[in-house]
């Protein structure tokens, strides 16, 4: 699947002379939505994963159905004052700002296997929240999927440096 032209690019979004990699066109289209999850299932059907993790909000739309796909339970990892329960959070840095992500202290067994999922990493910022957040709950993060990879902001290579697996199906260079 050529998934780069089911992207739609936003050249100076928003206003802040980013390019705005707009995942909605690649979602909308049915084929490209079930190639998508089966291409980033496929590399981890076997590892036994018990829990997709997915990052606020485009990362549940992905993680949603991988979950499905791979026989696991699903777990958000959501930004600040949407879980109800208690939770640990986590701040860091954006592109465009700076938020933070929450986690049910409960959300976790420990030694339990997780896939840590979202359509996009750039800085690596959110990503690495979801790394804290999992670690401390003393989850075992099998990998990081991404649809998007964009490399020039280092997030992937940030990962890895933290020890974490990281795939995606699309990378875009120069932003
Ligand atoms: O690697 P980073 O530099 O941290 O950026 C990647 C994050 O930015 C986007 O989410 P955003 O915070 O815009 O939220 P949204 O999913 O609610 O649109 C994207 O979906 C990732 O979660
Ligand atoms: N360039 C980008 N496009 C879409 N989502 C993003 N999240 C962080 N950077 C992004």
């Amino acid at each position: 699947m050529d998934y780069k032209s089911k992207i739609r690019t936003i050249p100076d979004y928003p206003a802040k002379g980013i390019m705005f990699r707009d995942v909605t066109t690649l979602m909308s289209d049915s084929e490209a939505l079930a190639a998508a999850i089966e291409d980033l299932c496929r590399p981890f059907e076997r590892m036994n994963v018990s829990k997709v993790a997915g990052i606020d909000a485009r990362g549940f739309i992905l993680g949603g159905a991988m979950a499905v796909r791979l026989g696991a339970g699903f777990l958000p990892l959501r930004k600040p004052g949407k879980l109800p329960y208690e939770t640990w959070s986590e701040s860091y840095a954006l592109e465009y700002g700076s938020d933070a992500l929450h986690m049910h202290t409960d959300g976790v067994e420990e030694g339990e296997q997780v896939l840590l999922v979202d359509d996009l990493i750039a800085t690596g910022g959110t990503a690495e929240a979801g790394v804290k957040l999992l670690r401390k709950g003393k989850a075992d993060i099998v990998a990081a999927a991404f649809l998007i990879d964009l490399p020039d902001l280092g997030g992937a290579r940030t990962l890895r440096e933290l020890g974490v697996e990281v795939m995606s199906l699309v990378t875009f260079t120069g932003h």
